[in-house]
Formats: structure tokens, sequence, C-alpha cells
């Protein structure tokens, strides 16, 4: 968070009480019952219905923020985290000093922190660690700092995502949704990096238009726009997408195949399969078919079958934290060891749908060379010759407007 006298949303005449409340509980929920930051906002919107779209986005700015700032703000106050409210009142009265955001000097709540300002601007100066300046635990920074310029990829993670969008070109092109945007008041230009992209120049509910509700384009990070021309999909060929979720790879695959072939979706977790259906309905995909994974049987049922196959593993979950500022303070040894384990066998045993000759693309949202370059290199060595290496691509915040993923495209030695 730099210093600055810019908000980005219009700042409230008064800061209402009933609005900074809502941060504080927000922020109560957030670290003090695990709650993921989106989750808990959209509970306390619904708590307070009243609250108007402005009012929204003022709760969910500060609330953002917060938490990117977590380590950095405890830290300028020279204290040690605390869900005790005075104390988050103190934080968030911090927060809106050091964004360079107004906070009412006549009001003795803030009083305090406003003579404080002098010695914590001080400690600000003397901050040479980036792990506390950019507010990362020391721990996962070890993981993700190897080979990359820390300093300024902490810096990009902690700043806003743009909102991007994938063009369903089997309905339309990007030029006729640029149009038809304006028309509904939202404006959009060109992803430069992907030819089936946009990015609009604000944040606007999409969701609640009507070219959103004709299928015309998903909501989807550029950067995963990336992943399903590496895989390269070809009209009739057999692909099948093993961690589909909710589908956004597989409908970029769908039409990337003209909506020709066979797209098999699975996932552990039926009810994202659900979702895929009802938006494939939307896009006028009609050549996927979803699959559940109900043990090792629906895997071996398709052995050999598949001339493309894409493994988008469930991961840690780091390229995104600049959507999810709070994995920074969630995420946990333990459920680090569990992801690789469960990409390990995830690699190990769903490649074995793959027809001798096919390809593979093995996909992360992840900074992480555990779960990246690495993982794909020990798959290598156990699997003895059975594959090789094609090309693989780290795409990082620093480097494009997008989320960080790693992709590995491999061929099936025939
Ligand atoms: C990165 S997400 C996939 C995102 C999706 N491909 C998309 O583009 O929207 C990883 C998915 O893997 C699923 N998953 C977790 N464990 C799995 C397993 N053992 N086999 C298959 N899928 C699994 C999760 O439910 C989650 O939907």
């Amino acid at each position: 968070m730099a210093a600055s006298n810019k908000s980005t949303l219009a700042t409230p005449e008064r800061l209402y009480p009933n609005l900074v409340g809502g941060v504080i509980e927000a922020l109560e929920t957030i670290f003090g019952m695990d709650v993921y930051a989106d989750k808990a906002i959209e509970r306390l919107f619904k708590a307070n219905r009243k609250w108007g779209a402005r009012d929204r986005a003022f709760v969910a700015e500060s609330v953002y923020e917060i938490v990117r700032h977590w380590r950095l703000l405890w830290y300028l106050l020279g204290e040690n985290p605390s869900l005790k409210r005075k104390k988050l009142y103190k934080i968030f009265a911090l927060y809106r000093l050091f964004s360079g955001k107004w906070l009412p000097g006549d009001d003795p709540k803030w009083s305090d922190i406003a003579s404080e300002w002098p010695l914590i601007q001080k400690r600000l100066d003397q901050i040479n660690d980036p792990n506390i300046r950019e507010s990362f635990p020391d721990w996962l920074a070890e993981l993700i700092s190897p080979n990359k310029e820390w300093t300024t990829l902490a810096h990009t993670l902690n700043q806003p995502a743009g909102l991007h969008l994938r063009v369903n070109t089997l309905l339309t092109t990007r030029e006729a949704v640029i149009e038809r945007l304006k028309a509904e008041g939202v404006e959009a230009t060109l992803l430069p990096y992907s030819n089936v992209g946009l990015q609009l120049s604000e944040r606007v509910n999409v969701f609640r238009l009507e070219s959103f509700h004709e299928g015309l384009y998903e909501v989807q990070d550029g950067g995963s726009q990336l992943i399903a021309p590496f895989l390269n999909p070809k009209p009739g060929e057999r692909v099948i997408d093993a961690c589909a979720g909710a589908g956004g790879k597989s409908l970029h695959m769908a039409a990337l195949m003209r909506n020709k072939g066979q797209i098999i979706a699975m996932d552990v977790e039926e009810h994202k399969l659900s979702e895929l259906r009802r938006r494939a309905a939307r896009n006028r995909v009609d050549n996927i078919e979803t699959r559940p994974i109900e043990g090792s049987k629906t895997i071996k049922r398709l052995h050999h079958s598949a001339d493309k196959l894409l493994l988008d593993v469930p991961c840690t979950g780091t390229g995104v934290i600049r959507r999810n500022p709070d994995t920074k303070w969630k995420l946990r040894d333990e459920y680090f060891q569990r992801v690789l384990s469960i990409q390990r066998e995830i690699l190990d045993t769903y490649t074995d749908m793959l027809k001798p000759g096919g390809t593979l693309v093995y996909a992360t949202c992840s900074l992480i060379d555990d779960e990246n370059r690495r993982q794909v290199e020990a798959f290598l060595e156990r699997k003895k010759g059975e594959y090789t290496l094609i090309t693989d691509k780290q795409i990082l915040p620093t480097e494009l407007d997008a989320d960080g993923f790693y992709m590995a495209l491999l061929q099936k030695n025939g």
C-alpha cells in the first residue's frame, strides 16, 4: 500500500459508524472464524441489505486492503495481531491514514492514532524487509521467491486484479462484444495477449447484463485464457478435462474445437459439474459430457481413450493472491503438503487416460516451484521415459496483467 491521496472509490462524506463496524465485523469473521474474505463480505452484505452500491464498495475495498496489508499494519502499530475490537478499529484508522484517505481528526476514537503518526512514519521508512513491507508470511515468501524478482512480485500481488472476459467465439467476436457492452454502458478494450480476451476499464457486475445471459462471454482471467490454447485441442478430438470444476477451461476448449468432437469434463465435486452444465447451456456448447469421479474405476474406464488431457490440478492458489489476499494468512504447511500429494497422485494415475502419442497439459494457478516445474520433473522421473516434456511456461503477474499460472505441455511417447 503506497501512501497516496487517491482512493479508487468515491470516499463517503462521513465515515458512517455502521459501515466501519461492518469492516470490523468482516475482519473478525475472516481472521477469527477462518472464513474467506469473499464469503465473509457476502455474509455481511446479506445481513445488511439496505447498503447501497457505494456503501458496499467502501466496505469491500477497506476489508480487502486491510487483509492485503495485515502484517505491515500491525508492524507499523508496533503490536501483535489481535482480534480485540478496539485494536481492529485502530488498524482501520491506520489503514485510512496510511493510504492517504480521509479520517475525521476531531473524533476522539481516532485521536491516539493521529498522535502516533510521526512514529509510524518513522517505522515505515526503516523497513528493509520486503516480507514486512508487502505483508507476506516469511515461510510463504521463502517458497514463492526463488528465481523471481521477489520485491516486485510481492508488490504486484498486492495490487487489486482487473476484470477480464473471454469472448465466446462460437457466438460472436471481440469487436462485437465491445460494441454490445458499450451499448450497455460498459467500456471494454482488447486484452493484448489473449486473442479472445477483453479487459474492462472498471469493475462492474457483468452478471446482471443481458449480453452475459446470452452467453457472449465468460469472466475469466487473461492468464487462465492461455491454458486451453497451450493444449491446443482440435475439432473432432476426444479431450478429457480431468479437474474441470465449473468448466472455465472446458468451455474455452469447446470454442477452440468449434463445438465438434468430445470433451469429458470430470471432477470429484458434482456440484461444480452441474454449474458447468448450466454454463455450457448458456454458451450453446453441446460437446461436453460431465462425469463425476467416484473412485479409481471412473479413471480406469477411460484408459487410453483421450487424444488430449488437461490436468488443471488443485493447488495453493498463490498465483491468485491479488484476488484472494487471505490466502497469505490461511495457507498452512499441512494443506500445502496435502495438495502436493494430490497433484502427484493425479499425475500418476489420470495420465493413464491418455492415448499413446497423445498430449497433456499440467496446469496450476501457483507460483511455487514445488507444485510446478519440480512436480513435473519428479513425474517424468517416476515414469522413466514414458513421457517427454515439450515445453513449459510460468506466467507472472509482474510480466502480464494476469494472475500467476504454470503450464507444462507433455507428450505420452507412442
Ligand atoms: C484449479 S481447479 C479447476 C478449475 C477449472 N479447471 C476451471 O477452469 O474453472 C481444480 C479442481 O480440481 C478438483 N479436484 C480436487 N481433487 C481432485 C481429484 N482428486 N480429482 C479430480 N479433480 C479434483 C477441484 O474440485 C477443483 O474443481
